[in-house]
């Protein structure tokens, strides 16, 4: 048993003290697991557009000060009263959807969105209201349930996910987020079959993992769209069979795959979060049938529109969150392709730095140049 147990250990953190400010590297504390709470000691932890969108300010939810961070792999330093799914030593991947297996939405087939700690997780409290975190005599909220931008979280026994003590952390801490995103997004929200064409507005991580997935399916032609054309290698190593640069034709995006594709696309995916190309996508979509899947989290006031005449001759359109994976009973399975080389994790590693380095990670996040990994 480690000798913190019980204890309020002392660690490094990134403290995001207000929004739009570089992170700040703090000495933290981190109170014992409660009741049905787990402590982990995060060995590694990547960057994930959603957390540039909080600190960026642009999150109706967010709240500050705040330890972000929610795509992480650790090991379990101890468990609070009660915890019987996990113990000290587990290797473990944090969760930002939850999986009680007991509320109406985990009862429900179709849905991922486990409603038991949503509300006290959106104010950036423990289920119990109050927070784990404290800094030079200050509360730090925690984010998304999760707070992976730390070498120690406390997180509800029901966010964590127990993989294999054999996948590797660096690679499997991806799996808390963009990986499983989009090409969930993809096998569950879209249902894509064999022969279908798709296309993917945004190659960043999920985009990139949009591609997995399509390939994974069958998909005969796999459109990749971006207006930053260096992604375009990457996209075609990940299975992509055609990479359009909207900015390259003086035409709508739509007119251009439409005319490419004989009318359109069976299935869209919008991994951006902006609210034009969500439009785009939908519009892309073949007449009659065509799918379309928000991806993107677009920022607080943005609001999708199209005529409704695109809905009316028979294009949907869907969000997802997570891709759709029930969280607690997946993340071990994907963990267990990954291991088996079904599904690609190495590939979206382009960096690996350590925690003092966390704005630079950033920066190359912003700049359009990464995904980022780190280990403290
Ligand atoms: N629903 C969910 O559960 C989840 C949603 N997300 C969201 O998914 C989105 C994608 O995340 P991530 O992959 O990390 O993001 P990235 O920023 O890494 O990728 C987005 C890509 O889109 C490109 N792009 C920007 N504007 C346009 C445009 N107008 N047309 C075409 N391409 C464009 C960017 O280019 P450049 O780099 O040059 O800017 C970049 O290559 C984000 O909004 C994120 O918040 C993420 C995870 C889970
Ligand atoms: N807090 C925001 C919405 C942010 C959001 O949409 N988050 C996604 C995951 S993005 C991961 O990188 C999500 O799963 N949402 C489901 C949920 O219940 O939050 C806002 O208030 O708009
Ligand atoms: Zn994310
Ligand atoms: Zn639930």
């Amino acid at each position: 048993m480690a000798d913190t147990v019980g204890k309020v250990i002392k660690c490094k953190a990134a403290v995001a003290w207000e929004a739009k400010a570089p992170l700040s590297i703090e000495e933290v504390e981190v109170s014992p697991p409660k009741a049905g709470e787990v402590r982990i000691r995060i060995i590694y932890t990547a960057v994930c557009h959603t957390d540039a969108y909080t600190l960026g300010g642009h999150d109706p939810e967010g709240a500050f000060p705040v330890i972000l961070g929610h795509e992480g792999g650790g090991i379990v330093e101890s468990v609070g009263e009660g915890v019987t799914s996990v113990q000290p030593g587990d290797h473990v991947v944090p969760l930002y959807i939850p999986q009680c297996g007991d509320c109406k939405f985990c009862r429900h087939p179709r849905t991922n969105l486990c409603g038991k700690i949503r509300n006290t997780q959106g104010k950036g409290v423990m289920p119990d209201g109050t927070s784990r975190f404290r800094c030079n005599g200050k509360e730090l909220l925690h984010f998304m349930g999760t707070s992976t931008f730390s070498e120690y979280t406390v997180v509800p026994e029901i966010s964590v996910a127990k993989v294999h003590p054999d996948a590797p952390l660096d690679r499997v801490c991806l799996l808390g987020c963009g990986i499983s995103t989009g090409y969930g997004a993809v096998l569950n929200t879209a249902n894509v079959e064999k022969g279908t064409t798709c296309g993917v507005w945004g190659l960043g991580a999920v985009g990139l993992a949009v591609i997995m997935g399509c390939k994974a399916a069958g998909a005969s032609r796999i459109f990749a769209i971006d207006i930053n054309s260096s992604k375009f290698e990457s996209a075609r190593a990940f299975g992509a069979t055609d990479c359009v640069n909207p900015a390259d034709y003086d035409k709508p995006i739509q007119q251009v795959l439409a005319e490419m594709t004989d009318g359109g696309l069976d299935y869209t995916f919008e991994a951006i979060g902006n609210v034009h190309t969500m439009r785009a996508a939908l519009e892309s979509c073949h007449k009659g049938w065509g799918t379309s899947v928000v991806i993107g989290v677009a920022a607080a006031g943005k609001e999708i529109s199209t005529r409704p005449f695109q809905l009316v001759t028979g294009r949907t359109w869907k969000g997802t969150a997570f891709g759709g994976w029930k969280s607690r009973d997946s993340v071990p399975v994907l963990a267990e392709r990954y291991m088996n080389k079904e599904l690609k994790l190495d590939e979206f590693i382009t960096h690996t730095m350590s925690l003092e380095n966390i704005n630079e990670a950033f920066n190359l996040m912003h700049e359009g140049k990464s995904k980022d990994c780190w280990d403290y």
